[in-house]
């Protein structure tokens, strides 16, 4: 609120997006009455995948309709994004790729911003992405305002954000020695081995989703295909990866929500930021590649004060990466009996050819597995990774419709700051205000009494730009 440069971390669903988005659309609109409406944006959100970077501009949309708001992106034809920044736009949200083409077109001009949000900061600051957020900001005015955000903030990318903060203001609402997961989400563990895996995963959701939503987290888009078609002879389910064209992604993600199937197979691509209702249970089908996407992955229930299970697969020789992550997190897993594996389950995928993952396993065979090699943990790039920051190799080893409370932004004064709808979290630090005992609230004293720290001493962890 007081303009000045920032680092926040909260957990996940705990309404980061409007904590940025309430005073930037505030400002704007003061901006705006004052100095009338511009043609180019005054404010640049950058998210790293496309479905986060559509999320967050409807957040803007729908809070504040009077302002108007571009979301850039690649999979979709430039030339209407084109035409729409020539009307005049007050907020762009985009991924980088887009964002650059459409600065090297000379279509986007961004030497009027005056807020920059970097949203899944950890992720965007990570080699892959990193070049891309470097080439944008050279397009941005040096007098602005810019925030980074994340549910995660590893103490290296810390260290990185300062090269593009001026003295940020550090609000970190998780801190250093608690756990770093949502309060609502309810944690489970159960060991199978590889071949068992399929057979488990229907007893599971008709055990824990308990008829809600459910999102299966796959490591590689192959599987997620196939575990998606074994699974569609049972249940209503589809699958979202990287693979999938962005037409059908977007098809998919909303009848997700709108809840036409219940259970989405999905990689890491929708593991940061998205914010679907009625979402119950996680699964980690496959051990996620370091603790950050383990929160994220997890965070994509038990949002906004509600509760949410989250259940890791794990084989017997990924005890310890189990055990690294309860470290690191600061959780504990409650783990579930062993699930007998049904014939008719196991036959039903196995004609789709999972009995042929093994060589893609985390920690299987030519990958540095979660539980593969030794030495995970410590300030190595995660689990038995290499040291360099942000390499990929470096990774764990390859390792309620809140709705939008009504109301609108179209004036200067936030309309939403009430509780988040009766969370009974004493200790949600949630950016939103709500029913927290314990956070500082963004837009409350920002001297957040419980900074310093951003969680784990670990470097790098995951990669930037993965392909998902
Ligand atoms: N004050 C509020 N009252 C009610 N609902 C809110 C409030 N603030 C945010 N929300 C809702 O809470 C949900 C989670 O918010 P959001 O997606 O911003 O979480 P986040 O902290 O960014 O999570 P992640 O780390 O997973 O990205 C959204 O549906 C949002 O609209």
């Amino acid at each position: 609120m007081e303009g000045r440069d920032m680092i926040g971390r909260a957990r996940t669903g705990t309404g980061k997006t409007l904590a940025f988005g309430i005073p930037i659309m505030d400002k704007i609109v003061q901006f705006n009455a004052k100095h009338g409406r511009g043609r180019n944006p005054l404010a640049l959100v950058l998210a790293p995948t496309r479905e986060l970077a559509r999320q967050v501009e409807r957040e803007f949309q729908e809070s504040a309709p009077s302002l108007d708001t571009i979301c850039v992106y690649g999979g979709t034809p430039i030339s209407a994004q084109m035409r729409q920044l020539q009307y005049g736009v007050d907020i762009a949200v985009g991924t980088p790729g887009r964002v650059i083409d459409l600065l090297k077109r000379g279509a986007l001009n961004l030497t009027e911003v005056q807020f920059l949000v970097i949203d899944e900061a950890d992720q965007m600051l990570q080699v892959g992405f990193q070049e891309d957020v470097e080439r944008i900001l050279e397009s941005l005015p040096k007098k602005r305002q810019s925030m980074m955000f994340s549910a995660t903030m590893p103490s290296w990318i810390r260290k990185l954000t300062q090269n593009y903060l001026k003295t940020p203001v550090n609000i970190d609402l998780v801190g250093d020695s608690d756990q770093k997961l949502a309060d609502g989400i309810s944690l489970f563990s159960i060991a199978s081995d590889m071949h068992g895996k399929p057979s488990i995963i229907g007893p599971l959701i008709t055990e824990h989703a308990k008829g809600g939503k459910c999102i299966v987290f796959t490591q590689t888009k192959r599987d997620a295909d196939r575990l998606a078609y074994a699974m569609a002879k049972s249940h209503r389910c589809e699958a979202l990866h990287g693979d999938i064209s962005q037409s059908q992604r977007e098809r998919t993600l909303a009848g997700f929500r709108d809840g036409n199937f219940n259970i989405l197979v999905a990689t890491d691509v929708a593991s940061r930021g998205l914010d679907i209702p009625n979402v119950d249970l996680v699964i980690h089908y496959e051990l996620p590649n370091n603790s950050e996407i383990f929160v994220h992955r997890s965070g994509r229930t038990g949002r906004a004060g509600k509760k949410g299970a989250a259940i890791l697969i794990y084989t017997h020789d990924q005890n310890r990466a189990v055990r690294f992550i309860e470290r690191d997190v600061g959780c504990k897993f409650t783990e579930l009996p062993k699930i007998a594996g049904d014939s008719t389950s196991v036959d039903m995928f196995g004609d789709t050819g999972f009995g042929g993952m093994r060589d893609r396993r985390p920690g299987g065979p030519g990958r540095s597995g979660f539980g593969g090699r030794p030495g995970f943990g410590g300030r190595s790039s995660g689990y038995g990774g290499d040291s360099s920051r942000g390499s990929s190799s470096g990774r764990f080893g390859d390792f309620g419709d809140f709705g939008q409370s009504g109301g609108g932004f179209g004036g200067s004064s936030a309309k939403r700051s009430g509780g988040f709808g009766g969370s009974d979290s004493s200790r949600s630090g949630g950016f939103g205000n709500f029913g927290s005992s314990r956070s500082s609230g963004f837009g409350g004293d920002s001297n957040t009494s419980r900074s310093g720290g951003f969680g784990n001493d670990r470097s790098g962890g995951s990669t930037g730009r993965r392909s998902f």
